[in-house]
């Protein structure tokens, strides 16, 4: 099946009448390289040979609506009440983007009235919705130099009509998501019962995601900053496995699933001996495994510095039994120890080898994503937030606000939570991470293993587009769904 540019349109909650604030600076600007007007279609894809193959008029590509100031709005700003939550895992920028939509909300659009939800969608229950803060310029203006969220965030399921309950009883009209993965599908399952319910409330979600696997986006908000700093542990760990005989320096990073972050702090130190992330399985033994490697590397350079994605290897782990099978309240998989189980083999086999290693480990965990946001993410925090509050003036809808090919668009939710990025084993990206490494294997850097697996045993989605440089996609490929038809491509 082939995305058509219907799949792409956003719901709207109506017809745009009043006019905006910015209507009379709109009216005035011209189209420019930089400014994309609001009746123009950012493009799906970027080269020659995809946009050829769909062999279609340029207005039926497949593209995006963008994002920005409309001149006419769904909502008069005077009665609007917005609400704002952060949900899931942590990430450097949530306070940031707190931050814009308020000021965006109160400066530019006048609305008086925001409510921060507290704790997560816990926040949104009958229990909790009373509790929410109100949200001020006065009340925000300082939050973007401190990590985390100044609301609070948690996991865990709750009710969508439980919520759109609290959303009613709390007079909200514009409900602003910042969450994850599991954050967009919450916000689309709302968004679903607010229509069931005929009710006239916006929800637009700003994807966040440490491990920068969520699609449809260049790079996630508080992605730099939080490879920036893991960066550091990297250098840490390699000076102290330097200064070691026979060292063996060991960083464990996040990356439940994808192994963004572990490819870019090597990459950004490039003092890392071996990568490993989840996409691409590797052996431990074997003359090609990772111990035969790590004890040449100690021969002859003297020590071996390691960088291990959180998910890299649970086969491994699995097949030792070191597997909890246990899920998070929000059913993330709860991943077993590669790191432990790395220090242990790696000190077992080079003490066996007439080696004297010296381990030393770092597990940074959350030390790498509760940093406050760099320059760059702040920046991009804020016009995130700016584009956020645009879409949900002007009526948009079960509606993402993302940078795509450097612009600001609009994604229907349910494409957010359609498919999970993952580095792409024949990508632009882990080549660099293997050239980096000096380790350039002959099926394709598995490290000993020729089974290359691409796509995650809980794999879901309605198709995946490979990762490629720098967040974009590469390669579309057709992947089956258990219970579900043919899955999409866009091909
Ligand atoms: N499949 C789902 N359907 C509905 N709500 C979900 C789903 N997955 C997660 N959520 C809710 O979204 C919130 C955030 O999800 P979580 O997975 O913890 O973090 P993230 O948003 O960072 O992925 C939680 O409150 C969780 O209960
Ligand atoms: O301990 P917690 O809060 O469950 O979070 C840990 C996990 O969250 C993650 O950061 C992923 O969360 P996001 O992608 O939603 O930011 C994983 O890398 C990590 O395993
Ligand atoms: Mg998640």
């Amino acid at each position: 099946m082939t995305m058509h540019l219907d799949d792409l349109r956003v719901r709207h909650l109506g017809e745009c009448h009043y006019d905006s604030p910015f209507s009379e600076m709109l009216a005035a600007k011209r189209t420019s390289p930089h400014y994309v007007a609001e009746g123009d279609r950012v493009l799906l894809e970027d080269t020659v040979s995809m946009l050829t193959e769909h062999d279609l008029p340029p207005a039926e590509l497949p593209s995006f609506e963008a994002a920005g100031p409309r001149r006419k709005i769904y909502f008069d700003p005077a009665r609007v009440t917005a609400g704002v939550v952060t949900c899931g895992g942590l990430c450097p920028g949530l306070n940031d983007v707190i931050r814009g939509i308020v000021q965006e909300l109160t400066v530019h659009y006048g609305v008086k009235r925001i409510l921060g939800f507290r704790n997560g969608l816990r926040g949104l229950t009958a229990e909790n919705c009373h509790d929410a803060e109100d949200l001020t310029p006065d009340r925000v203006r300082e939050i973007h130099n401190s990590g985390g969220t100044i609301l609070g965030s948690s996991r865990g399921g709750q009710d969508p009509d439980e919520m759109v309950d609290s959303l009613v009883l709390r007079g909200v009209n514009a409900l602003f998501v910042i969450g994850g993965d599991g954050g967009m599908r919450a916000a689309t399952n709302l968004a679903a019962a607010i229509r069931r319910r005929g009710l006239e409330i916006a929800v637009i979600g700003v994807p966040k995601t440490i491990d920068n696997d969520l699609p449809y986006t260049d790079q996630s908000f508080g992605f730099q900053s939080a490879f920036a700093q893991a960066a550091n542990f990297i250098a840490s760990v390699a000076t102290e496995a330097a200064a070691s005989p026979d060292g063996i320096g060991i960083v464990k990073l996040m990356g439940r699933h994808s192994g963004f972050i572990a490819c870019y702090a090597s990459l950004a130190r490039n003092a890392a001996d071996v990568v490993l992330i989840p996409e691409v399985p590797f052996a431990l033994e074997g003359p090609d495994g990772l111990l035969a490697r790590v004890e040449r590397h100690v021969r002859e350079k003297g020590f071996v510095v390691i960088v291990v994605a959180e998910g890299a290897g649970q086969d491994l782990l699995e097949e030792r039994g070191l597997l909890a099978d246990a899920t998070d309240p929000s059913g993330n998989a709860k991943l077993g120890d590669i790191g432990a189980l790395l220090r242990e083999t790696i000190t077992a086999h080079l003490t066996e080898a007439d080696l004297s290693p010296t381990v030393r480990y770092i597990d940074p965990s959350y030390a790498v994503r509760s940093v406050t946001a760099n320059a760059y993410d702040s920046v991009y925090c804020l016009r995130l937030a700016h584009a956020a509050v645009h879409a949900a003036m002007a009526g948009r809808t079960e509606t993402a606000v993302v940078r795509w090919r450097r612009r600001f668009v609009h994604v229907p939710m349910p494409l957010i939570i359609s498919h999970r990025n993952e580095v792409d084993p024949d990508g632009d990206l882990w080549m660099s991470v293997l050239e980096a490494t000096g380790y350039l294997a002959p099926t394709r850097g598995s490290h000993g293993r020729s089974d290359v697996k691409t796509v995650p045993h809980d794999y879901r989605g309605i198709c995946q587009l490979s990762h490629d440089r720098d967040g974009g996609v590469g390669e579309p490929r057709d992947v089956e769904l258990p219970g579900a038809g043919p899955v999409r491509s866009f091909r």
